[in-house]
């Protein structure tokens, strides 16, 4: 694959190509255009530093042809390149690292939110790749309401989702209720997934075992004021469809936290703006410990929005 120098607009992932030419030819949004340049924005930035931790990237090693393609110096070459070999412990023992491209982290650092590591890029697909995104997922199988207990009475919740994880047997909670999880991702979610994880991205040490799929049919479904649970250590969100208002709001400090100087709670820090069709969020660090986030009901809000919460669920 030829390398282009001083640019973070990858080739075309071969698959997302195909799969945008197949669906315009299906009706869906009609979009037949397979320019990368169309369809995704993933420049972050002019410069991509080395990999954390001196971490090999399974990645970078795809197109680097030094696996076994080397001829010795002078030598003839007897045989082609072997396909792209990843080190032996990855598929058993994966790690986790948050997102520290320093381009990325820089330059899309939500302000206003101390004790919080939250990034926004507005526009990181195409309006209309994200739309065909929500027309094939809709169409997942996967989807159900949970059932919650409230005050004992059963009832169901208004918005769906669908869960899914990198391996079988990883068990969550949702409001008390074991989530149906399915296993492994579907196709797409397997390619947004891997396009995330690329050194073109966000880098290929942040990776995913977990997605949780939201849908919310229109401004009347919402999520309530939360915050996810602290195995939760990464959590980024790629929103699709109608654009929905975020809320962001620090937690109240324990009464021992108070100044003891002037017996002052700390300031409330409530921040609010718009996930756009397309963007991408990012919530890491200690998010989830200091701030709770929320979708409130829109009534305004007409169209669907499907969330796709790519998750590193890690428990120590
Ligand atoms: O739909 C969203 O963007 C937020 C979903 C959310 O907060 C969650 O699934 O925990
Ligand atoms: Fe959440």
């Amino acid at each position: 694959m030829p390398k282009i120098k001083q640019s973070f607009e990858p080739s075309p992932p071969l698959r997302a190509e195909k799969r945008v030419r197949r669906e315009g030819e299906d009706g869906h949004g009609g979009a037949t255009t397979t320019s990368q340049q169309t369809l995704f924005n993933f420049r972050f930035g002019p410069s991509r530093p080395s990999k954390p931790n001196g971490l090999e990237s399974s990645f970078a090693q795809k197109g680097s042809g030094k696996n076994g393609g080397d001829s010795p110096a002078g030598g003839e070459r007897l045989s082609p390149d072997p396909p792209p070999t990843f080190p032996p412990c990855r598929s058993t023992a994966i790690t986790f690292l948050p997102v520290s491209r320093q381009d990325f982290v820089k330059r899309y650092a939500v302000q206003g939110l101390p004790g919080a590591e939250v990034y926004y890029k507005k526009d990181f697909v195409r309006p209309k790749q994200a739309k065909l995104w929500l027309k094939e997922l809709e169409s997942l199988q996967e989807w159900y309401r949970p059932k919650l207990k409230v005050y004992g009475r059963e009832i169901q919740q208004s918005r769906q989702i669908a869960a899914f994880s990198t391996e079988d047997g990883l068990q969550l909670k949702y409001s008390g209720h074991p989530v149906i999880m399915h296993h492994p991702f579907p196709p797409l979610l397997q390619e947004i997934s891997e396009i995330l994880s690329s050194d073109d991205c966000l880098g290929s040490e942040v990776r995913f075992n977990h997605v949780m799929l939201n849908r919310y049919q229109d401004g009347s479904i919402y999520i309530g004021k939360h915050s996810d649970n602290l195995e939760n250590k990464v959590i980024v969100t790629l929103s699709l469809g109608a654009p929905r208002s975020w809320i962001m709001e620090r937690k109240r400090p324990q009464s021992s936290q108070k100044s003891v100087a002037t017996n002052d709670e700390a300031p409330k820090v409530k921040k609010r703006w718009t996930l756009e069709n397309g963007s991408l969020l990012v919530m890491q660090g200690d998010t989830q410990r200091n701030y709770t986030h929320e979708i409130p009901k829109e009534l305004k809000v007409k169209e669907p929005r499907i969330s796709i919460t790519f998750r590193q669920l890690v428990f120590e």
